[in-house]
């Protein structure tokens, strides 16, 4: 990937807990000889956390890695700022033309790369409680010896970001687990630094507010445009957020996709099961499990004729382009009305304009008829049958 910010290139990660010479090299030597992960725990005391990854993570990305407790999803991350050091492969990061070597660069580089160009978001915030919040995301600046003036400066711009400016003074222990998680993000995005790694960083926090932080992070990553590596172990909050998700096992790649991918086209029945567990409501969306209008049995009315929208009787068509205009729909709600949608709007949204309008749910992309949701559809989507051709039950 040419516009990668971040890129893992065969990363073996192993931990030796034997204390033996040569554990390290002989245990790779097993490892390329095919034996799995338990055989050579067994056989070496020897922990495999990382084996043989690549991943390419685009510059502005969201790329989540997900996978069980101990699939290798935090050693990998780890990797991006040496926290872990590989035993093998190249962590590269662009640095303006040329390539960096994360994983060999000498001390020096690395505490600038550190500095400057990775921050980390840990799960247990990693704030220092007696401090102030403001203090708290200011600390990365100090750091740096940053000038007082120039650092109230950013600090006051970030907490206005995260929406904690009237908490600047606060200690971080008065705050709640959600905005202690802000003021993590405010410290982070207080660095400066172009790619973020976060560790599992709202695993802590209840579902409401969770889901809250997700769309924040978000929103603040399309207007700052960072490049962030985020570690779950959630497949909702994986697809929500994730331009790319990799899946992990045991320490390896199982597979790396956009959300469709994921959703749709799992590479075996290990993803295929995590799938089945998924939230699909907000999830899928239109465009993965209508049908097409192409596979449409064509009306001599003209109803679902021709592609395009121009297709039903006067005033009884909805246009709909968005979250927003969704909602002014129901508040001005013509009984009968037939819906059009985005092929962005997801499963729960089109269930719910096909419970309100009686009809099925039409769907266009850029102005042409593109597919239609009806009960079969929507029923296909609920129960996995469309997502990967095996019905849940
Ligand atoms: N510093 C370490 N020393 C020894 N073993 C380690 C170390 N860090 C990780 N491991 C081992 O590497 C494997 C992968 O662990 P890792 O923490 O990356 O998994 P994970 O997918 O992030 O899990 P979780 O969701 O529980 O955090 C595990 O077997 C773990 O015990």
């Amino acid at each position: 990937m040419t516009n990668a910010a971040l890129e893992f290139r065969n990363i073996d990660i192993l931990f030796d807990r034997s204390g033996r010479r040569g554990a390290i090299e002989a245990a790779l030597a097993r490892l390329d000889a095919g034996e799995t992960r338990e055989e050579i725990s067994r056989a070496l005391k020897v922990t495999v956390g990382v084996a043989g990854a690549n991943l390419a993570v685009a510059r502005g990305e969201i790329s989540v890695l997900m996978g069980l407790s101990g699939s290798g999803k935090s050693t990998l991350l780890r990797a991006a700022n040496r926290l872990n050091q590989p035993v093998r492969g190249e962590v590269r990061i662009g640095n303006g033309s040329a390539w960096l070597d994360i994983a060999r660069c000498d001390d020096d580089t690395l505490r600038a790369l550190r500095k400057t160009r990775i921050a980390m978001v840990f799960q247990q915030f990693g704030l220092l409680p007696w401090r102030s919040v403001r203090d708290n995301v200011g600390f990365g600046l100090e750091l740096r010896d940053m000038a007082p003036s120039i650092r109230k400066e950013i600090v006051e711009e970030k907490l206005e970001l995260v929406g904690l400016s009237n908490w600047a003074d606060a200690r971080v222990h008065e705050l709640s687990g959600g905005m202690q998680q802000r003021v993590g993000l405010a410290r982070a995005f207080a660095t400066d630094a172009d790619i973020l790694l976060m560790d599992e960083p709202f695993s802590a926090l209840d579902p409401l507010i969770r889901r809250k932080l997700q769309d924040e992070l978000m929103d603040l990553q399309k207007r700052l445009k960072k490049t962030i590596l985020f570690v779950s172990h959630d497949i909702d909050e994986a697809l929500k957020i994730g331009s790319h998700i990799t899946i992990m096992r045991e320490g390896r790649i199982i597979q790396t996709g956009t959300p469709d991918d994921i959703a749709l086209r799992p590479v075996n029945d290990y993803v295929a099961e995590f799938i089945r567990h998924m939230n699909p409501l907000p999830t899928l969306l239109a465009s993965t499990f209508m049908r097409h209008t192409q596979d449409l049995p064509l009306r001599p009315d003209g109803m679902l004729d021709g592609g395009t929208l121009a297709l039903s009787p006067e005033g009884r068509v909805v246009h709909i382009a968005g979250q927003e205009r969704v909602l002014r729909a129901f508040q001005e709600w013509e009984q009968g009305a037939v819906c059009v949608v985005p092929a962005k709007m997801s499963l729960g949204e089109v269930i719910a304009l096909r419970q309100r309008s009686g009809f099925p749910v039409l769907v266009e992309d850029e102005g042409a008829l593109v597919g239609v949701c009806d009960d079969a559809d929507i029923l296909q989507a609920l129960s996995g049958e469309r997502r990967y051709g095996v019905p849940v039950l």
